[in-house]
């Protein structure tokens, strides 16, 4: 098993190095190649932890994190580009090379949000929505067909190439709103929202990710629910990891770690509605929760609601 993890970490390495002296992280031939091979490197289910990596590695892990989020802030832009040409621009998303992706996340999210919320949310946010605001849309279009979604996005350009892809659809362009501000400027405003999403990619180390979270938990209404991304095993050399500790102000309700190419494991949370130390931890209830599988059947397993479960789909199978 050791010897399996070091034949990964050579492999990751060995792509770093080939990635990190590109010239350009537009999308090309050679950088979809390296990065689709990287995926492919860090897809499989693995024990490795990346917290027991050595300096030299935790070093590459943490910038191989942030060169994967340049390039998928390229490819992005340039996908939004192409579809922004199009009249109907909704009518073409599948052009996107990892559309269907998104498609089954927007479906396992919304799958654990409606196990663990019992109305209907009517505002959303989503920290970090980018030029393709995919995940928002999937979730407007396909799932949660009443609620508006407040996307948030550091980059007006993000957000002005977003907006135009909603444009032409009365009702999405009626319920997508669009704001240009750093998340960590926005305040009183975060307390409209009975749900906030934040985009894997929108703090990219632990210390970002836990000056937001912390924002978060300032600034969201009490009992709101919060849906992270993070990630699991060797998808960890991709995307920075949440853990349940860096929650603090949050009762964690469930993790859910995808083994399929759905890359992002999921984080539910809630807001503590008063201090964690009036909340019983140990209150016994039961939640269910529907996850679909790899093949998408529909399995169901029982999680109690004030446990913190990681769950991957081996283990609710075995
Ligand atoms: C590439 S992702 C986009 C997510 C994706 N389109 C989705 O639907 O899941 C990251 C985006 O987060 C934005 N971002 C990063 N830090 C941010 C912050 N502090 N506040 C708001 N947006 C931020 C970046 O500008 C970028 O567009």
């Amino acid at each position: 098993m050791v010897c399996q993890e070091e034949l990964l970490i050579e492999k990751v390495c060995s792509l770093y190095s080939q990635i990190s002296t590109l010239e350009s992280l537009k999308p090309s031939k050679n950088v979809d190649t390296l990065f689709t091979e990287l995926v492919l490197t860090c897809m499989p289910p693995s024990p490795i932890d990346v917290t027991n990596l050595t300096k030299n590695v935790q070093d590459i892990r943490s910038h191989l994190i942030r060169l994967c989020g340049e390039a998928e802030g390229h490819l992005e832009s340039h996908y939004s580009t192409i579809l922004g040409s199009h009249k109907n621009p909704l009518d073409h998303l599948h052009i996107f090379p990892y559309y269907n992706n998104y498609l089954k996340l927007g479906l396992l999210e919304y799958t654990i949000l409606t196990q663990n919320s019992i109305h209907v949310p009517e505002k959303i946010a989503f920290i970090g929505s980018g030029p393709l605001p995919l995940t928002s849309i999937v979730l407007a279009s396909n799932h949660l067909i009443s609620t508006t979604f407040h996307n948030y996005d550091i980059d007006s350009s993000a957000n002005s190439s977003a907006q135009k892809l909603v444009l032409s659809d009365p009702d999405l362009s009626n319920r997508m709103v669009f704001h240009t501000s750093d998340i960590l400027d926005v305040t009183k405003e975060l307390e409209d929202y009975d749900v906030v999403y934040l985009a894997a990619l929108v703090g990219m180390n632990k210390e970002g990710k836990n000056r937001i979270i912390d924002h978060l938990a300032k600034y969201m209404a009490p009992s709101a629910v919060l849906m992270l991304r993070s990630a699991h095993g060797a998808r960890a050399f991709l995307y920075p990891v949440v853990e349940a500790s860096d929650l603090q102000g949050f009762e964690v309700l469930s993790v859910f770690h995808p083994t399929d190419e759905v890359i992002n494991s999921v984080v539910i949370a809630r807001k503590y509605s008063t201090t964690p130390s009036t909340h019983s931890l140990d209150q016994g209830l039961v939640g269910s929760m529907i996850l679909p599988n790899k093949c998408s059947d529909e399995i169901q397993v029982f999680i109690p609601l004030n446990h913190v479960e990681e769950l991957t789909v081996e283990e609710q199978l075995s």
